[in-house]
C-alpha cells in the first residue's frame, strides 16, 4: 500500500494526541507529537538558563540542543541530547512558556525541517499533530484534519489529566489554556490554523472513540479513492 500522510491540528485539548496515536496504532502508521518538540526545546531554553521572553536570544541558541523523537504510536519517545525528556517537558512551567519560544521563526525554521525529515522517512506514511501542519509544515498531507471542542470541555479533560500531579483548578486551567490558543493563532509566523482543505471535527460532545473512527474512516476514504 502507498503510503500516505495525514495532518492533525487545533488547539489544546481537542483531542490530537490521543486521536493520533490511536489512529496511526490501527493503520500502522509512524506517529509524530510535534508539540513535544517545541516543549522539548522550550525546557532545554529554561534549564540552560536562556532568557525565553527574549526572541533574539532564543534565536542564537536554537540549533544546539539535539532533538530526536520517536515515532512509534505505542511508545512515544522525546530526547534532549541524548536524555529522556518526556516527564519533563509536561512540567506547567515549559507549558507556560512554551508559545514565546515557538513563536520565534528560527525555532519554527529548525523544527520544521526536523518534522519534514521524519516525514519523508516514513515508509508506510504519518501521523502528524500540531498546529501548522496542514498549513506549513506538511502542505500537501493525503488526509487533513482540524479538531475543535468548546473551551469548557477543553479544560475540563486537561484539568482531569493534571489531578494528583500538578493539581489545578478548572477556572485557571481555562484561563491559562484560553491565553495558550490566543497567543499561538496570534504569532506571525505560521500560526495555530484550519487549512482551507482540512475537515474540521468539533469533538465536545463526541467520545474519543467517535473522533478516532471519523479520522480512520477520512483516511480509508482517502487511499481508496486513488
Ligand atoms: N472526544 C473526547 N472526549 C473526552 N475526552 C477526550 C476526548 N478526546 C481526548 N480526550 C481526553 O482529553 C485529554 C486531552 O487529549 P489530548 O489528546 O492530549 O489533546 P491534545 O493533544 O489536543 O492537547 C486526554 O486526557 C484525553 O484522554
Ligand atoms: N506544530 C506545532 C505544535 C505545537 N506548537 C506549540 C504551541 C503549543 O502551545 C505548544 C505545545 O503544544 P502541545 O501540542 O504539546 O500542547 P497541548 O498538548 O495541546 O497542551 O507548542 C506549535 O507552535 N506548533
Amino acid at each position: 500500500m502507498e503510503s500516505v500522510i495525514v495532518a492533525i491540528d487545533g488547539p489544546s485539548g481537542t483531542g490530537k494526541s490521543s486521536t493520533s496515536r490511536a489512529v496511526a496504532a490501527e493503520l500502522g502508521l509512524s506517529y509524530l507529537d510535534t508539540g513535544a518538540q517545541y516543549r522539548a526545546i522550550t525546557w532545554w531554553m529554561l534549564t540552560n538558563g536562556i532568557d525565553v521572553d527574549d526572541p533574539g536570544a532564543v534565536a542564537a541558541v536554537c540549533g544546539k540542543p539535539a532533538i530526536e523523537s520517536g515515532t512509534d504510536p505505542l511508545a512515544p519517545a522525546i530526547s534532549v541530547d541524548g536524555a529522556d525528556a518526556a516527564g519533563p517537558i509536561r512540567t506547567r512551567e515549559v507549558t507556560s512558556k512554551v508559545s514565546a519560544v515557538s513563536a520565534v521563526p528560527e525555532v519554527r525554521a529548525r523544527i520544521t525541517g526536523l518534522q519534514r525529515a521524519i516525514a519523508a522517512a516514513a515508509e508506510k506514511g504519518i501521523v502528524v499533530e500540531g498546529r501548522d501542519i496542514g498549513t506549513t509544515v506538511l502542505p500537501a498531507a493525503d488526509v487533513k484534519i482540524f479538531l475543535t471542542a468548546s473551551p469548557e470541555a477543553r479544560a475540563a479533560r486537561r484539568s482531569g489529566e493534571l489531578k494528583g500531579r500538578e493539581a489545578a483548578d478548572l477556572a485557571s486551567t481555562r484561563e491559562a489554556l484560553i491565553r495558550r490558543d490566543a497567543a499561538d493563532s496570534g504569532r506571525k509566523t505560521s500560526p495555530l490554523a484550519k487549512a482551507d482543505d482540512a475537515v474540521e471535527v468539533d469533538t465536545t460532545e463526541l467520545t474519543l472513540q467517535q473522533v478516532i473512527e471519523c479520522v480512520v474512516a477520512l483516511v480509508e476514504e482517502k487511499r481508496a479513492g486513488r
